[in-house]
Order: structure tokens, then C-alpha cells, then sequence
């Protein structure tokens, strides 16, 4: 992820429909014409006088300045028809896909408005049908069209636009509400709220409010290097049913006929579905037949996993895990996989059991040495940089980063074992402990976000800088905070680090969304960094009282507690494992009824 640079960046806005630009007719809602048009009269969305000074043509627009005056130019294009999202299909995201293909060249992103009811879907193809993307896609849409007097249109957009034309996130993503979730990671959960995605699975790649918080290690690299390629032959013959208990073999083994070529079910729990031999008997029949089946949860949170013995595994080896995969990016792929060419059954399967593009998280396999250890590659890099003086220019350059990669990996002891390192080890252990990398972080920046306190313990006995600011003005205490690491955010907090006034100032937001999700993990990481808790959001409201409205009893409580205001709760640190071990510790969490002794270990 890069922040775009120049004065101006380019974006093609392509408005398929949705409630965002529709009109009421006798009492119903339908697409309407001229999106443009109403954008042209809202001063937000069009600087007319800087159109008319740079001679821009009728159908381009352009945003007043950006902080970093920065203007955004965009053409948008309208398509024909437009449609309430419930009626695209497959087909009409390929062809925006394509129409992204035609004009790739000429704009630094693209911008999708689209209805809300399918975005989800939307976004799930375009992700998998985009291959070698280099470039921002962002999908948006709202729930009250734009021109209505209170309507969440203007700040989606508006969002996206800037979003889009201010950084290179070579993803297709979905904003919004302030939020950038991965495309292939979001899904409705709501039909009236203006909070209307989630992404159950997956921390939002950017959150907005008055900065931009960009969660770099989330965003993906571009995928390839070469010209943008738009796979159009995906599968349409793929079904999504859903089990329920007690459901008959029947109406599966009429489902699962031909032409279909590949299921998603979505199961229970886990992943879990009946074990009545009839209806595994269809599942069976239909994988042995070729149909490609892929299992994924109905629940909006969570993992298939191989846990139950009524797990769908019972069906036989023909059903792929999903993981913690949407149905909506589910089906994308299996469309996407089914219409891959010259591919075997069980080569379609291998791929479907593969991460694509970030749409699922693969369980956590048996690590292996740590990453900066071991690897040809590396040891090479490391010889290489030991050779001899015409080196050391390249040594000087890489040097800050294999110091944080490693800081990262928490593998200073391995690597100090390897005699190959010596070089960059001297380095590192000599006046400049605080080495940047190109982003401006410090090997303890990294080591924070990785959880890894024997190594931020190492670099601050060393007496690096504890409060550096990489190239964002982040704080490795920040870090240690939004990945919520308690014993890093301790060793930092022991050794003076504070977070900055402005970061104070923001918490009061991030405490009320962290409330409104129930996240108590992420509460306690502010609180144990100093944020104070009561705080108010940017609408006024503290994070208990969001907790209150949205009825997360667990949450108050634990909000109450650390604000010194309940009794009869406590702090559990998990026994034995307080101290500041060289892997990040377990949460602490809240039990009932215990005494608060262990409060100080937080
Ligand atoms: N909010 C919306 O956009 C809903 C609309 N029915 C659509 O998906 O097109």
C-alpha cells in the first residue's frame, strides 16, 4: 500500500444502480439517471470553478482540495441499464470488470456505486475476476439515496472517492461508514442501519475519522506484474443452499442434479450439518459425480473446523473447508475456480482449498523455524551481505529491514547463532539500534506489532528510542495497542512510552467501536496504555454508553471494573505467564468473583 502522489489522480466512478441514486415513484424506490448531475450541484462532490479554470470536460468532476492539496478528477459513467443490485448477476460484474479493463490505463482507480443488497457478492467477484489488479476498486453504495436530506450516501462516496484517489490499495474493497473492509471480506448484516457491512472475519483494511488509519499489514501486495487480465469465464452453474435440521435427502438430491457444478453449503456451527446417512449418501453420490462441493458456516463469525463428528468431513473426502469464508466470497470463488480451464477435479479442489486473495484465513500449521532462520533465500541474503566491501552499500540499504523483519519474526537468538549474519548483527547491535525502514518503522515498531516481547525487551534494555514515529506517526505502543499485545504494551509502558496527545484524543472513537462490537480484548489493550476509558466518541457518547445501547452487559461490566467503578469482578492474568515471556501473552480476560489482585499484572 502506497500513498498516491502528483496533484491530480484520475478515478472512473462506475454507477450500476442502487438505492444511492434512486428516486421514489408511487412509493417504491428505482434507479435513477443522472447521478452526475446531482453530484455537479453539491459543492462537496464538484469544485466548478477549478473545472472551468482547467477547461474539464461536461461529464468530469472534480473534488475541492484535500489536505495535501491534492485534487481528485472523476468521470462517471453511467451504466445502462441500471439496476436494483437484487437483479446482477455474474454477468454484469464481469462486465464491469471489463469495463475496469477498457479503461485501466487511463484512471489511478475506480470507484463502483452499486446497490447494497449484493455488494458483498459484487465485490467477492470482481476480486476474484481481476487478476493482476494493481490498482484501487472500491465498491460502494448507501442505504438512503444521495439526494435525500439525510442520507449516508454523500460520506460513502465521498469516502471511497478519496480513499481511492489518495491511496494505492491494489485490492477491490468495499467502503463503508468511514470503513474500507477487504471485498472479499465484507458482508451485509443490516438492512436500515448506515453500519450496514461487517467484516466478521477480518480487521477493516482502513478505518477513516479525522486520519486515516490504514492497516498496512492487512492490505495485500499487487498480485503480478503484468497487464490487468479480466478471467469472464467463470461458472454460473454453482448453488448456495443452506442446511437446516431435519432437512430431507430430497430436496438435496434435487438440488445437487446436474447442470450444477459446484455447491457452497452453508452449515452449522463449525461447519457441522446432519449425520443421517440418506442425505450424506447425496452429498457423497454428487462429489463422486464431479459436483465440487465447498463448506462454509452460516455463522457470521468463526471457522469450519474438523472438531465435531457431524462435521460435513463425514460426507468423505470430497468437501473442501471453506474456513472462515463468506458465502458470498465462497460462491465467487467456486464460480471462479469451476471456470478456470484445462483443471482436474482434484485440481479445482486444491485451489479451492487454497487462500486466493485474502478471502480466508488457513489454520495456524506447526510455524517451523522461525521465518528469518533456515530459509536458502535468506542465508543468501545473508552471505551475500557479509562478502566483502562492494557490499556495503547494499547491506547499509537492507539492513533496517532484515533488522525489523527479524525483530518481527522475534528471532534475534537464531540469528545470532548464524555466523553468516555477523554483519548486519553488528550493525544492528551498534550505534543505531533505531534503524528505519523504508516506512519509517524501527525494529521495535516491529516487534510490537508482532507481539514479540523477548525482543522488545532486548532492543529497550539496548535503550532505543521508545517513542519513535515510523512515517504515519505511529507509536510502536499504538501497534502493540491495535494488535492487542498486553505484555509488549507493559515493557513499553515500564520503559515511559505514552501514547501521544493526539492518539488520546482519537481513542475516544476506537474505544466506542471497540464497545459496539463487544470487543473487550481491545478495550483492556487502551486501557492498559493509558487511554482514558470514559472518553467520548466523536458523537459525544463514552464507550460504556454504546455498550449500553447496543446491550453488551459483559462489556459494561468490564468497562465499569476498569474505570474503577464495579466491585465483584477481577482481572485474571492466565496463571503463570505474567511475565514478560518472549512470545506476546494471552489476553487477560474478565472472571467474575475473583479477587482484583491480579490487576497490576494488565
Ligand atoms: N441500499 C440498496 O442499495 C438496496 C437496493 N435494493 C439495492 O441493492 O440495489
Amino acid at each position: 500500500m502506497s500513498r498516491a502522489t502528483g496533484p491530480e489522480r484520475r478515478l472512473l466512478a462506475i454507477y450500476t444502480g442502487g438505492t444511492i441514486g434512486m428516486r421514489s415513484e408511487q412509493g417504491v424506490l428505482l434507479p435513477g439517471r443522472g447521478l452526475a448531475n446531482v453530484l455537479r450541484t453539491l459543492p462537496m462532490f464538484h469544485d466548478e470553478a477549478y473545472a472551468q479554470a482547467c477547461g474539464l470536460p461536461e461529464d468530469t468532476l472534480v473534488l475541492p482540495p484535500t489536505h495535501a492539496n491534492q485534487r481528485v478528477i472523476y468521470t462517471v459513467l453511467e451504466c445502462q441499464p441500471l439496476f436494483d443490485s437484487s437483479d446482477m448477476t455474474i454477468t454484469e460484474w464481469v462486465q464491469i470488470a471489463q469495463t475496469i479493463e477498457t479503461h485501466y490505463e487511463q484512471y489511478h482507480g475506480f470507484v463502483i456505486l452499486h446497490g447494497t443488497d449484493t455488494m458483498a457478492f459484487a465485490a467477492s467477484a470482481l476480486a476474484f475476476v481481476l487478476e493482476n489488479l494493481q490498482k484501487t476498486v472500491i465498491l460502494t453504495g448507501s442505504q438512503v439515496p444521495i439526494h435525500a436530506l439525510w442520507s449516508d450516501g454523500r460520506e460513502n462516496l465521498l469516502g471511497a472517492l478519496l480513499m481511492a484517489g489518495q491511496y494505492v490499495i491494489p485490492e477491490v474493497c468495499l467502503f463503508f461508514q468511514n470503513q474500507l473492509f477487504r471485498g472479499t471480506r465484507g458482508t451485509k448484516v443490516d438492512t436500515r442501519r448506515f453500519a450496514a457491512f461487517r467484516s466478521p472475519n477480518l480487521p477493516p483494511l482502513a478505518v477513516v475519522g479525522a486520519d486515516v488509519i490504514i492497516n498496512r499489514e492487512l492490505v495485500r501486495r499487487a498480485r503480478g506484474q503484468g497487464r490487468l487480465v479480466v478471467c469472464g469465464g467463470v461458472e454460473r452453474d454453482v448453488g448456495l443452499p443452506r442446511l437446516y435440521p431435519g432437512i430431507p435427502a430430497t430436496p438435496v438430491r434435487a438440488f445437487l442434479q446436474p447442470p450444477l457444478k459446484g455447491v457452497v453449503t452453508e452449515t452449522f456451527g463449525s461447519g457441522n450439518g446432519p449425520t443421517k446417512p440418506d442425505l450424506l449418501q447425496e452429498l457423497r453420490a454428487a462429489a463422486e459425480r464431479g459436483l465440487i462441493i465447498l463448506n462454509c458456516t452460516h455463522c457470521l463469525q468463526g471457522s469450519v473446523t474438523s472438531h465435531y463428528a457431524a462435521g460435513m468431513a463425514a460426507a468423505g473426502a470430497g468437501i473442501v473447508s471453506g474456513f472462515d469464508v463468506t458465502s458470498e466470497a465462497a460462491l465467487a470463488k467456486l464460480s471462479y475456480v469451476l471456470g478456470r480451464p484445462g483443471l482436474s477435479v482434484d485440481g479445482r479442489k486444491e485451489l479451492l482449498a487454497r487462500d486466493l486473495w485474502g478471502e480466508m484465513t488457513l489454520p495456524a500449521v506447526d510455524e517451523g523455524p522461525p521465518p528469518l532462520c533456515g530459509s536458502t533465500l535468506r542465508l543468501g541474503v545473508a552471505q551475500f551481505l557479509s562478502l566483502s566491501q562492494e557490499s556495503d552499500a547494499v547491506r547499509d540499504t537492507l539492513t533496517p529491514s532484515l533488522a525489523c523483519a527479524a525483530a518481527r519474526a522475534g528471532d534475534l537468538q537464531a540469528w545470532q547463532s548464524l555466523p553468516q549474519w555477523g554483519h548486519v548483527l553488528a550493525s544492528l547491535q551498534g550505534t543505531d539500534l533505531s534503524l528505519e525502514d523504508f516506512n519509517g518503522q524501527t525494529p521495535l515498531h516491529a516487534a510490537a506489532r508482532g507481539g514479540r516481547a523477548g525482543v522488545v525487551a532486548m532492543l529497550l534494555q539496548k535503550g532505543v528510542n521508545v517513542d519513535a514515529r515510523d512515517e504515519d506517526g505511529l507509536s510502536s505502543l499504538l501497534l502493540a495497542v491495535r494488535g492487542r499485545r498486553p505484555s509488549v504494551i507493559g515493557l513499553l509502558r515500564a520503559a515511559g512510552a505514552c501514547l501521544s496527545p493526539q492518539e488520546l484524543e482519537e481513542a475516544g472513537t476506537e474505544l466506542c467501536r471497540l464497545a459496539s462490537r463487544a470487543d473487550g480484548e481491545g478495550l483492556q489493550a487502551w486501557w492498559q496504555a493509558g487511554a482514558d476509558l470514559g472518553r467520548p466518541g466523536y458523537d459525544g457518547r463514552s464507550a460504556l454508553l454504546v455498550a449500553e445501547a447496543a446491550g453488551n452487559l459483559e462489556v459494561m461490566r468490564q468497562l465499569q471494573y476498569l474505570q474503577g467503578g464495579a466491585g465483584g469482578l477481577a482481572l485474571v492474568g492466565l496463571p503463570g505467564r505474567a511475565d514478560h515471556a518472549s512470545e506476546e501473552l494471552p489476553a487477560l480476560r474478565l472472571d467474575p468473583g475473583l479477587g482484583d489482585a491480579s490487576k497490576g499484572q494488565a
